[in-house]
């Protein structure tokens, strides 16, 4: 197939995203925007030098830069405006539903109101809902680099806003704090009754994927590349249809993978695991959920078939109800039938 047809193809299919970061949307135009609003200077000239600071060699390179960028972030207003931002730029690409996260510590251990960030970003999120159609849900995610009771403190202030909130999760370096580190403070958000998710196997080791299923009781995992290395562990992902959200182009920028070429999924498919395609921090990594999808599917030569199971995963993994993810399977083999 030529890659325009991919890409029309792709172009046209409803999507969901699950793995997005909502402060790795922040484009440099905007940056350099509202740090100026805010009286902020950024180290870099202008918008091409901070793109030219975009290359990493591992994940805490690209955090380093990522917690820089959202320290611009000081009013409610950034963090709408923000979001906003992001929800008009995917509602082009045809994406109906996002679950996403957003790290409350990278802005309350500078001192913003836990409000400020939230009340922002679901002010966004309900106008999207709204205005662009875009169903949502919020997770809230845990700096692992920080210790658990930083995490606790942060659970306590989301305790009422639990209308808003519907999951936590635990992003940031991997390597070194395993999901044990965190299995109080995920026991206390599970009695409240939210839902877990955690990054694993990213860069750290499979044993953290194990950590996140026993301890941490995800009912999804972030990336998860590292279940390879472990058979016993791909036939409990696979018996528990337990999701894997990848992130291509994520995988590639921070050299987590070489080469899209090399990227895992199709044995991964194989091993029938509940795969799904996201896009991570896609101002960072070149790319929303069209280029993630059109990334992978060109560089492994997927079929229009393959490419439609990979959005289907994705509304199957979500936390939509079961009747909204059938009518959005439907649709995609509808669309599939006839393109
Ligand atoms: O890919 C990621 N991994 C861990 N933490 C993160 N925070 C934003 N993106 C990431
Ligand atoms: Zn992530």
């Amino acid at each position: 197939m030529k890659d325009s047809s991919i890409q029309s193809f792709i172009a046209g299919l409803p999507k969901t995203e699950l793995h997005l970061h909502i402060e790795g949307t922040f484009e440099p135009e905007l940056m350099f925007k509202i740090a100026k609003r805010n009286n902020l200077t950024i180290p870099y000239a202008d918008v091409d030098e901070l793109k030219r600071a975009y290359s990493f060699n591992n994940l805490q390179e690209f955090l380093d830069i990522y917690y820089a960028g959202a320290s611009v972030l000081i009013k409610e207003e950034d963090f709408y405006d923000l979001t906003w931002a992001y929800l008009t730029k995917v509602h082009e690409q045809n994406v109906k539903h996002v679950e996403i996260f957003f790290d409350p510590q990278t802005h309350t251990d500078r001192n913003i109101p836990f409000e400020y960030v939230l009340n922002g970003i679901y002010r966004a999120l309900e106008d999207g809902q709204e205005k662009l159609g875009i169903s949502f849900k919020l997770i809230m995610s845990f700096l692992r680099h920080l210790d658990e009771a930083s995490a606790f403190k942060t659970l306590e202030q989301a305790l009422p806003y639990k209308d808003k909130i519907v999951a936590v999760g635990l992003d940031s370096s991997e390597v070194g704090n395993p999901p044990s580190k965190f299995k109080n403070v995920f026991q206390k958000a599970l009695e409240e009754g939210f839902l877990t998710v955690a990054h694993a196997g990213e860069e750290g080791p499979s044993e953290y994927i194990w950590e996140a299923l026993d301890l941490l009781k995800v009912t999804r995992i972030d990336h998860g590349n590292r279940c390879l290395d472990d058979p016993k562990l791909l036939q409990r992902l696979a018996q528990e249809e337990m999701p894997l959200t990848l992130c291509p182009l994520s995988n590639l920028e921070l050299k987590v993978i070489q080469d899209l070429k090399e990227y895992p999924l199709l044995t991964m498919m194989e091993h029938n695991l509940l795969v799904t395609i996201h896009s991570d921090d896609p101002a960072y990594f070149g790319g929303y959920m069209n280029e993630n999808f059109s990334g992978i599917a060109i560089a492994l030569d997927l079929s229009k078939s393959q490419i439609a199971t990979l959005a289907k995963n994705g509304f199957k993994a979500s936390w939509l109800s079961d009747k909204k993810k059938q009518e959005y399977i439907q649709e995609i083999d509808l669309y599939l039938l006839s393109h």
